[in-house]
């Protein structure tokens, strides 16, 4: 039912539990959806993929491998109605330097239009990596829509978290 929103929420965490804890980022789960028939199109967690790789980056990349084309053209295969849910809302800046995954979300336009039209996230980024992180209101200067699924905070940030010690 694509109007669960709390379903696939739940979903992401269960994909953040898979990532290995680590000082330096945040466990993350991300699961791209077609919001036409509630299809899950790709899942992806934290550190996934080789690389020092991001979870909405690891969903974008496993759905373009699906359909024989890089990461940066996965918007040829997406569905026109197709949202994201992660549990941390996209990174607009990496310490690594690595592609920020709000520019890998917006860059899955296709034409004029983006082909992942909302990002329901489940908590902000905490500022303890690269400050403020607008990636909200670069996604809704993109037109596309950012919306807050409550409920799962603190399940979210304690699974973010496991690698930060105490
Ligand atoms: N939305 C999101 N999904 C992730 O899978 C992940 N790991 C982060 N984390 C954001 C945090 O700001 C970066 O992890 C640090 O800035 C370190 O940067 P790298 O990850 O090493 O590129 N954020
Ligand atoms: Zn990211």
């Amino acid at each position: 039912d694509p109007s669960d929103h709390a379903a696939y929420m739940r979903l992401a965490l269960e994909e953040a539990k898979k990532s290995p804890p680590k000082p330096s980022n945040y466990c993350v789960g991300a699961v791209l959806v077609n919001e036409t028939n509630g299809e899950v199109l790709a899942t992806g967690y934290t550190l996934e993929l080789a690389g020092n790789t991001h979870a909405e980056q690891c969903a974008l990349q496993k759905y373009a491998q699906a359909h024989d084309l890089p990461e940066e053209r996965v918007g040829e295969a997406l569905p026109a109605q197709t949202v994201i849910y992660t549990t941390m809302e996209p990174c607009g800046l990496r310490l690594s330097g690595n592609l920020a995954c709000v520019e890998r979300i917006i860059r899955t336009r296709v034409g004029e239009e983006p082909r992942i039209k909302k990002v329901y996230l489940g908590v902000k980024e905490p500022e303890k990596f690269v400050g403020e992180n607008k990636s909200r209101a670069r996604l809704e200067g993109e037109g596309i829509e950012c919306i807050q699924v409550p409920g799962f905070e603190d399940e979210i940030l304690k699974v973010a978290t496991a690698g930060h010690g105490r």
